[in-house]
This record gives C-alpha cells, sequence and structure tokens, in this order.
C-alpha cells in the first residue's frame, strides 16, 4: 500500500483548496483504494473539512507552541480548530529558504511527538554534497537525524534531495535505491520519497526497492493530476 501525500507549499487559495479536497475524497469514496493519502494545504486553507474521511489534511509548518507571541507563526490552539494532527517537519525548503537550523527542528519535532502528531521528516542533500558521493550524501542525510527520536510510533520520513525539488530532474532509480536502502538499515519506518514525482514516474519509483511512497509538490496541484497518481499507485 502506497503512501500517496501533496505538498501544496505556497499554492492554492481557500476555494481552490476546498474544491481539491472534496474531488480527491469524492474519488477515494468512489474507487475504494487504500493508499494512505495526506494534502498539505496553506495554513490559510485548513479547515475541518467534514467530509473528508478517507484521506489525512496536514499542515506544512507550525511553530512549537500551543499560542504566544511568534509573529507570522501558528501553533496547536490553531491547529486544534481544525483538528489537525499531521506534520510535515524539517522540509528542505525550511531548512535552506527559511534559515531553519537542526536545533530548531528539533524543538519541533520533539513539542510535536509530545502531542503524538503524525510527522512526516524530511531529510535531503543539496547538489554540491550529492557531487560528493554516496558516503557523503549518507553523512549528511545522517546529520539531519541529530536530535531526533527515530523510534516515534507515528513517524514517516521522506527522502526529499534539494537538487531534485522543483527542478524536474527526478533522482534516478539507482540514486534512490542507495539512499533509501542504506537508511532503512537504520531505521525502519516508511520512507518516501520526493523531488520531481511525476504523473508518468510515480509508479515506477514507488516500486523501487523500501520506497513506501511519494510526497509530491508540483506534479500533484491540479487535482486531475493527483487522482491520476493515486490511480496509477492504487495496487503497489
Ligand atoms: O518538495 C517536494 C515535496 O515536499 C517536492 O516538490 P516537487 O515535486 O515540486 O519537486
Amino acid at each position: 500500500m502506497a503512501i500517496i501525500a501533496s505538498n501544496f507549499k505556497t499554492n492554492h487559495t481557500r476555494k481552490s483548496t476546498s474544491l481539491f479536497v472534496n474531488e480527491v475524497n469524492d474519488y477515494l469514496k468512489k474507487s475504494g483504494i487504500k493508499n494512505e493519502v495526506y494534502v498539505f494545504p496553506t495554513a490559510t486553507s485548513l479547515d475541518t473539512f467534514q467530509t473528508v474521511s478517507n484521506f489525512t489534511i496536514g499542515v506544512q509548518n507550525a511553530y512549537a507552541t500551543a499560542s504566544g507571541s511568534f509573529t507570522g507563526e501558528i501553533g496547536t490552539s490553531q491547529l486544534d480548530e481544525f483538528e489537525i494532527k499531521t506534520i510535515l517537519i524539517g522540509h528542505s525548503e525550511r531548512r535552506h529558504i527559511l534559515g531553519e537550523s537542526q536545533e530548531e527542528i528539533t524543538k519541533k519535532y520533539e513539542f510535536y511527538k509530545n502531542l503524538g502528531y503524525k510527522i512526516i521528516y524530511c531529510i535531503g542533500e543539496p547538489l554540491e554534497v550529492k557531487n560528493q558521493g554516496i558516503e557523503k550524501t549518507l553523512e549528511y542525510i545522517y546529520e539531519q537525524f541529530v536530535g531526533i527520536d527515530i523510534n516515534y510510533e507515528n513517524l514517516i520520513l521522506a527522502y526529499e534531495p534539494v537538487w531534485a525539488i522543483g527542478t524536474g530532474v527526478t533522482a534516478t532509480n539507482q540514486d534512490i535505491k542507495n539512499v533509501h536502502n542504506a537508511i532503512k538499515v537504520k531505521i525502519s519506518k516508511p520512507l518516501l520519497y520526493g523531488g520531481s514525482v511525476k504523473v508518468e514516474n510515480v509508479r515506477e519509483i514507488c516500486q523501487i526497492q523500501n520506497v513506501d511512497g511519494a510526497l509530491i509538490g508540483t506534479a500533484s496541484w491540479k487535482v486531475e493530476d493527483f487522482i491520476q497518481i493515486l490511480e496509477n499507485t492504487k495496487d503497489l
């Protein structure tokens, strides 16, 4: 059973998110497929989505707080309003564009772990590290696990090489296999691949050894494409 997740990043509005969610929900009800499905809308588009029963809505980011003075951030009092219990932590855009440090990420992880959230924890190396070979790549990735409780029961991992995100350049099957096999030896948790996954290659990627599903940005933002992605992986 593949785990398929859509990360909206800074895309969609309240209205288009609601249409997307309802369409996916209808599709999942009708098709009866068993994939574990997650959608991560923008914070402003979160809602109770009362009709949603076949998949999970999560948040792309939140601060390690219930409430307080953290301008621009949201905490669990906002998430509770929509019964959100799933969060992405460590995404490369937060690490590399928003400058979140491993220390901040660790704090966030502990906070949401202690509240029992399902955490999709992202790791991945930039191009200059990949170019130094697999050993350096793994060294870099293992550093992203410093301070992270890898035995947490509600943990899903996502390997997202930075150079493959939003670039249209998917990692090769061999690249994915090498990293996934190595991580799985150390950590026995579901492990998704992310980075330019497309409608056309999602099935093949999800069939690689030790790939348990995909975390998808660009190719998942049109609802008909996301549904096609679910169709293409429904029997895996
Ligand atoms: O960052 C990603 C998902 O979290 C991947 O993004 P793309 O699918 O756009 O490469």
